[in-house]
């Protein structure tokens, strides 16, 4: 069969991954894809050392791949908005298909780009967009069709999970992780995507669209990276008995979409709970199968590049199938349902408060009452030693309540004259597995 021709656009670490594994794995890729793939192009500002470019035409202009006729797909992976939604948009219009990791560009473009794509009858594939290497997106797009899904929750950002993990496991600074994290590859060409919470995000609205049927809808989701957590509060949740992960939740309830990231304190004993370093890992729970999970790397060249290149092999598939009869972009056929996303305040979750007290008579019962007041009762409480003269952390973890009355209870303990600074408050999710 005609060899299906590919233009990479972009060189760097998952381009480096997807050029080399394409290489390397050439037979095997194309008896799978019943015929060869072939890197007819490289569009890429900076070559990549560790690739052998000789035997390929190299570009450094992207859009050379739009005027090449011999392009059948192009791959994006140069990342960012701007250039790349050109070029993605450009793709479309001259009739090639699009593979792009670009969870960025999908969660914010991606309503958009799909409308074009569909009129243009090309496919645009994005597995390698969510939780690197793992099949996530084709898992519940397609492993998971005959389901009514419920939730999904994940720790969906390799750079953040790696940060935690060395903190938590070899006392390094958030500095120190973050910069190995860039070193290997995995944090975003801005690391605050990655420790804001903004690249886990992008994930989470995927997810949720593809999970429920609803728009990708990024400007909705609430979020919170963790940027402001300390070594303090890592060993605090230890010695509570959970772990600190950075989770994206998306839950249909009856009220609408729960779509939110941010730092989770989990028990120590849930499967999430031991996904550590890179490894990314996705809990879906469907009305029929129940919890299933879904752990791999989140991020790196090859991990990523396997994701990538199983897009090229299904397009390469979908190309001589028309259009009606290929696996929806967003998984669903029917794309006019909708739900409201629910604002954060009537989120019902526990919370963990870290506040720092002046070491006086009372205090305690002073935050105590204002809880009560609040009908939120409390699970634990524990005050450090005092030292003299200095201010004593005091940690609570309490049960569930509305974020809207937590909202209320910090507002008043801040107000109060014992406690110094901002109460630090991070939400306990149980996170049934079984
Ligand atoms: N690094 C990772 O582990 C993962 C990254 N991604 C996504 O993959 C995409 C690429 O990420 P990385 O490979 O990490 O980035 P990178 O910074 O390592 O590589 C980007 C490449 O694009 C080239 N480039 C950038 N702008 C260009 C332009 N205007 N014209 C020509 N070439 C240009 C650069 O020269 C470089 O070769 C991003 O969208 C990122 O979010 C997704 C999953 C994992
Ligand atoms: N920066 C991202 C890369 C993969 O999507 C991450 O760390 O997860
Ligand atoms: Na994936």
């Amino acid at each position: 069969m005609k060899p299906v021709k590919v233009a990479i656009c972009g060189l760097g670490t998952v381009g480096g991954g997807v050029f080399n594994v394409l290489f390397r794995n050439a037979s095997e890729i194309s008896r799978r894809a019943g015929r060869p793939i072939v890197i007819e192009q490289v569009a890429t500002r900076t070559p990549n050392p560790d690739c052998e470019t000789s035997s390929v035409y190299m570009s450094q202009d992207v859009f050379d791949v739009i005027e090449n006729p011999e392009i059948d797909i192009v791959v994006e992976l140069i990342g960012g908005y701007d250039i790349a939604y050109d070029l993605v948009m450009k793709a479309i219009e001259a009739g090639k298909h699009v593979v792009t990791a670009n969870k960025a560009l999908i969660a914010v473009h991606g309503n958009e780009i799909f409308q074009a794509a569909r009129e243009a009858g090309v496919v645009v594939a994005f597995e390698a967009a969510v939780a690197g290497g793992i099949p996530i997106i084709k898992s519940i797009r397609e492993g998971l069709t005959a389901n009514k899904i419920q939730w999904v929750a994940g720790i969906i950002n390799g750079t953040g999970n790696y940060i935690l993990t060395s903190m938590q496991e070899e006392g390094k600074t958030f500095e120190e992780a973050l910069a190995e994290a860039q070193e290997l590859g995995y944090a975003e060409a801005d690391p605050t995507f990655d420790v804001e919470g903004i690249d886990a995000a992008h994930k989470l609205t995927i997810l949720s669209a593809i999970a429920f049927g609803v728009p990708l809808s990024f400007e909705n989701v609430y979020t919170e990276g963790i940027s402001r957590i300390t070594i303090d509060d890592i060993q605090q949740a230890d010695s509570l008995g959970y772990v600190i992960k950075h989770l994206g939740i998306t839950r249909r309830t009856e009220e609408g979409l729960e779509l939110r990231v941010h730092p989770t304190l989990i028990p120590k004993e849930r499967l999430l709970a031991n996904v550590n370093g890179v490894k990314n890992a996705v809990m879906v729970s469907g009305d029929a199968v129940g919890p299933t999970l879904y752990y791999g790397a989140g991020a790196g060249a090859e991990p990523t590049a396997s994701s990538v290149i199983a897009d090229l092999v299904d397009v390469a598939r979908a190309m001589g199938v028309d259009q009606a009869s290929r696996v929806p972009y967003l998984a669903f056929a029917d794309q006019s349902y909708d739900l409201p996303v629910l604002p954060m305040e009537e989120i019902e979750t526990a919370y963990y408060l870290r506040l720092l007290a002046v070491d006086r008579p009372g205090v305690l019962a002073r935050v105590a009452t204002i809880l009560s007041e609040q009908g939120i009762s409390i699970e634990a409480i524990v005050q450090r030693d005092s030292i003299e003269g200095e201010l004593v952390p005091i940690i609570l973890l309490t049960h569930v309540t509305k974020e809207a009355a937590m909202n209320e209870v910090i507002r008043q303990i801040e107000s109060l004259a014992d406690i110094a600074g901002g109460v630090m408050r991070i939400r306990v999710e149980s996170l049934n597995d079984q």
